[in-house]
């Protein structure tokens, strides 16, 4: 904790000095791809991701120990009966993850990625953003602390995702809150709400926005107020990325949600992430616009779990490898006339 003794304050000061890119490997890395073997600009933009793994790595574009990390949260919103699923199948999602059953676990084996699972207090859900702050600010910032190790063990490409029944609706009520505009411009389904489960949820996220309107200009607060653990986590997880070189690969609409809290602090705080793919939330893609992103990938999923950044990982994978790994026009003796 910093000296001042307020928990959020060490993050005010990281958001606030966040580090750049690195120009020197970004002109590197554009004079080597002027070289390859191919027409200027025909790799389109896996060329511009080469680019980017180079400004925020500060080296030649690699990928050797890519990471997903989910980051698993229960939300007291819950109690508005405003899923299909009960919050219990948050915990089971997580066996199944350790047991190698879900989806995530099938990309992860097809793409050659590392999976890391974070749990964080199942059995203790937040609080209800309709009645209360999710998290105390000492909860909140021990979260986010607890994400920045997450990533402590080594990666070169983090894949960010979440698992937590209920937190489409937390991270409709972020992006109401940051952004604006009405509850059901950011509420979709979920997992599968409709009817009147999605009705409440509408109901739900304009009461909290409503109750919690007088301290939202805050972004910290926002995410302490409205946001959950997991999402807490990830923000941590993005912003320790940032400190150690590491680009990030956002996944859904609630990994979103928690990138968007950081990017209202300090608008460059993203700069080092791509958003892997827009899911069929309704409210995702309008979320990641507002972030000046554009998704890679665009496949009709809604899962979460990571499993869209994973997807998107390989294409990440393939950037660098043909960065690194094609000949020069010298090298092949082919002509670089047009
Ligand atoms: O990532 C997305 O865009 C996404 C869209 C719909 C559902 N999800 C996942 O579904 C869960 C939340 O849905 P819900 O209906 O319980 O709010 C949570 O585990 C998310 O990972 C995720
Ligand atoms: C079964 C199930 C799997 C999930 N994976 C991510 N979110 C999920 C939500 C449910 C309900």
């Amino acid at each position: 904790m910093s000296a001042s003794g307020l928990p959020f304050d060490d993050f005010r000061e990281l958001l606030r000095n966040l580090p750049g890119p690195d120009s020197a490997a970004l002109s590197a890395a554009r004079a080597r791809d002027a070289e390859l073997t191919k027409p200027p600009g025909a790799l389109g933009r896996l060329e511009e991701i080469a680019f980017w793994l180079a400004a925020w790595t500060g080296r030649k574009p690699a990928v050797t120990r890519p990471l997903v990390a989910i980051f698993a949260g229960n939300h007291g919103v819950t109690k508005q009966a405003i899923t299909p699923f009960p919050p219990s199948v948050t915990a089971q999602m997580v066996e199944n993850f350790a047991a190698g059953g879900a989806a995530i676990n099938q990309i992860c084996i097809a793409h050659d990625l590392g999976l890391k699972v974070f749990d964080l207090a199942l059995d203790y859900p937040t609080a209800d953003i309709t009645e209360a702050p999710a998290l105390s600010e000492r909860d909140c910032a021990a979260t986010m602390a607890f994400g920045m190790e997450a990533v402590a063990g080594g990666t070169d490409l983090l894949c960010i995702g979440e698992m937590g029944i209920g937190n489409t609706t937390i991270a409709a009520a972020i992006n109401l809150a940051l952004y604006g505009g009405t509850a059901e411009e950011w509420v979709g389904p979920g997992t599968g709400s409709t009817g009147p489960l999605l009705e409440r949820k509408i109901a739900a996220v304009e009461k909290a926005v409503a109750l919690h309107r007088a301290h939202l200009a805050d972004p910290l607060e926002v995410l302490r107020r409205l946001g959950g653990r997991e999402l807490a986590a990830m923000a941590g997880a993005i912003l320790a990325a940032r400190m150690q070189k590491i680009p990030v690969i956002i996944d859904g609409y609630v990994a979103t949600a928690a990138g968007a809290v950081l990017r209202a602090a300090n608008p460059s705080a993203l700069d080092h992430c791509l958003i892997g793919h827009v899911s069929a939330e309704p409210g995702h893609l309008k979320s990641i616009e507002k972030l000046g992103k554009t998704p890679l990938l665009a496949l009709g999923m809604r899962l979460g779990e990571g499993t869209g950044a994973a997807l998107a990982a390989g294409i990440v994978k393939a950037a660098a490898a043909c960065h690194s790994g094609m000949a020069t026009f010298a090298q092949a003796g082919v002509s670089n006339q047009a």
